[in-house]
């Protein structure tokens, strides 16, 4: 119930005028309800009064009126909660949208932290509405309740025990299956992701070459068909199992209702109860019923709404960050020499070991620095941590520099203009042309982009545009390149910027980003061995650790890790230029 109210205090603080109207209308629809049973049984005593026509008339007219009253509110109340749905619902999805901007990187790898993600879709646009209008209902049916039990309890208290009775029973049978659903839908959910990513997989145009070079077509679908099956055959023993309950619990139930009903017509035949009171109690005792069942399935829903409510909840709301570990705060002096400070940084991805370990680097302002090692010997999540992508999960990093720039390996690609993908780099700039054109020279992608029709306003893919331009690799690499010269940032990093570039674009834009970047603190991570020569520091890592650094003469010198990681590279290039 905690979660419940968490929603409708944010319902109300931001639709409180509708959630009144909406919450008064509710309560009116359930109260007419046994407003139309009492007029029922008014009406028919007096049809046994054939002298009193008027008021007959003017029963029949309030009734028509009830009735028309009750579908009015009823169509009104489906316009506000649309209401409710679009307005709150748009401001929560900002809320989760940003909250998955801010969210650790590497979170974004991790299968519950997806899974937290699709619950949270599902509560925004159904279930956070639902419960609103469960509590709503809620409340009416008890308005409408007590009225019921009111109108019964005044012909014999006994039926009202009878009738309340009779609906507890129902709600056992509503209980015992909202426990087997919960466990199913838990279930259910993760076999669905699976399903969901297979189905993917076999639209998306990057898996489709390797699906028809290797034939894979057919082992993927019976793949995704078995993954089908599982579900269908998961769904169909619940609904099974519980269609046949039900039906034995309905039959009971209904021979339960007509002893009842017997009863109450063994009651007329001994002229204890009238015939007006027989039809008022028959309604009554569906009123009743109903109003024992929606209480019971109101928490039935709450309790399998209160798993995505919750779910959605801890998305948006921010983590509490752990207490920073006291540290001397650096002097105006090392301010003003340093970009960046990493004191003993170590990093895990979720439970994993550690893939960084006591990372202790300081990088100077205007220094270049190149990062080189083996594959997965930690540069790339080095990177991430020192441009805030990822909190590390010991240790410290400050960054001296107002702001930062970076490229990546694994860039992104929007299926925007030009000028949106490059501008992007700095939003402020995004309509300002000649800066655009700057940085699409700078990273190599002018002349490209000079030979589009529409020049900076070509579509970039044809997912949404069937005039969109595809780009190979490198050129979408090069436009990524451009996005990072847009700012103008003191700090900049640049993971693998030339990992799809041919070997003439590479060197190039190596030495652009000494040229443009000249003055500013650069950190690189590059395969290529021959550019850390240019480098005012090399840093060398090996599983997790920086085991050496220093100036490419420094690090010959010294004959370790990185003279033979150098002269294993070089031997396959032609060392005699400047950059390999
Ligand atoms: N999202 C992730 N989740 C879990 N482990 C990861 C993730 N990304 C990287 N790793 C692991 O962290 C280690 C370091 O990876 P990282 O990408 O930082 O290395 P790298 O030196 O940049 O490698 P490469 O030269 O191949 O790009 C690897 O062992 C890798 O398996």
């Amino acid at each position: 119930m905690k979660e419940y109210k968490w929603v409708l205090s944010i319902f109300f603080r931001q639709q409180p005028v509708t959630m009144v109207s909406i919450l008064l209308l509710y309560i009116l629809m359930y109260a007419l309800q046994p407003l139309e049973l009492l007029l029922m049984g008014r009406i028919i005593v007096s049809l046994g009064h054939p002298s009193g026509v008027m008021s007959i008339a003017i029963l029949i007219i309030a009734y028509i009126l009830v009735y028309s009253l009750k579908n009015i509110q009823y169509s009104f109340s489906l316009l506000f909660i649309e209401l409710l749905e679009n307005k709150v619902g748009a401001l929560l999805q900002r809320q989760m949208f940003t909250a998955i901007a801010k969210a650790d990187l590497d979170k974004l790898d991790q299968a519950d932290y997806l899974l937290q993600i699709e619950r949270a879709k599902d509560t925004l646009w159904y279930k956070l509405t639902n419960a609103v209008n469960d509590v709503f209902h809620f409340l009416g049916s008890i308005a409408g309740f007590c009225m019921s039990v009111w109108i019964i309890a005044r012909l014999g208290v006994l039926y009202v025990v009878a009738f309340i009775v009779l609906g507890l029973l129902y709600n056992y049978f509503v209980k015992r299956n909202t426990e087997e659903h919960i466990a199913v839908m838990k279930r259910q959910e993760h076999e669905d992701r699976k399903l969901n990513y297979l189905s993917r997989l076999m639209q998306d145009r990057s898996n489709q070459k390797e699906i028809r070079s290797f034939q894979i077509y057919e082992w993927l679908e019976s793949k995704r068909l078995s993954k089908f099956d599982e579900i269908r055959d998961l769904n169909m023993a619940f609904s099974l199992k519980w269609t046949v309950i039900g039906c034995i619990w309905s039959g009971l139930m209904l021979g339960l209702e007509n002893s009842t009903l017997l009863f109450m017509c063994y009651a007329v035949a001994l002229t204890t109860l009238s015939l007006d009171q027989l039809i008022v109690l028959t309604q009554g005792q569906g009123q009743i019923i109903e109003g024992v069942n929606s209480f019971a399935e109101f928490f039935s829903e709450a309790r399998k709404n209160t798993i995505y409510i919750k779910e959605f909840r801890d998305l948006i709301t921010p983590e509490t960050q752990a207490a920073e570990t006291p540290h001397q705060p650096s002097s105006v002096l090392t301010r003003n020499r340093m970009a960046m400070e990493l004191h003993d940084v170590s990093y895990s991805y979720g439970n994993s070991p550690a893939v960084l370990k006591n990372i202790n680097l300081h990088i100077g302002r205007g220094e270049s620095i190149v990062l080189v090692g083996e594959n997965g010997s930690g540069k790339s999540t080095l990177a991430k941590i020192m441009a805030g992508l990822l909190k590390p999960t010991e240790g410290r990093v400050h960054s001296y520099c107002k702001t930062s720039t970076a490229a990546f390996q694994d860039y992104a690609k929007f299926e925007f203009s030009v000028r949106d993908n490059v501008g992007l780099g700095d939003v402020a700039s995004i309509n300002d042309n000649d800066r655009i054109t700057e940085a699409t020279v700078k990273g190599q992608i002018h002349q490209v982009i000079q030979q589009y029709p529409k020049g900076l306003d070509t579509i970039l893919g044809k997912k949404f545009d069937a005039d969109g331009i595809e780009m190979s690799e490198g050129q979408w690499q090069k436009v990524a390149i451009s996005r990072a010269f847009m700012p103008e940032a003191d700090f900049i990093i640049f993971d693998e910027p030339s990992a799809s570039l041919d070997a003439l674009s590479e060197i190039q834009q190596f030495r652009n980003i000494g040229k443009y970047f000249r003055g500013k603190s650069v950190v690189l991570i590059s395969h290529r061995i021959g550019i850390a020569k240019l480098a005012d520091r090399i840093v060398f890592m090996k599983q997790g650790e920086i085991v050496e650094a220093g100036t490419h003469a420094e690090l010959m010198q010294l004959k370790g890790e990185y003279c033979s990681f150098f002269k294993n590279q070089a031997k396959w290039y032609d060392t005699g230029d400047q950059v390999i």
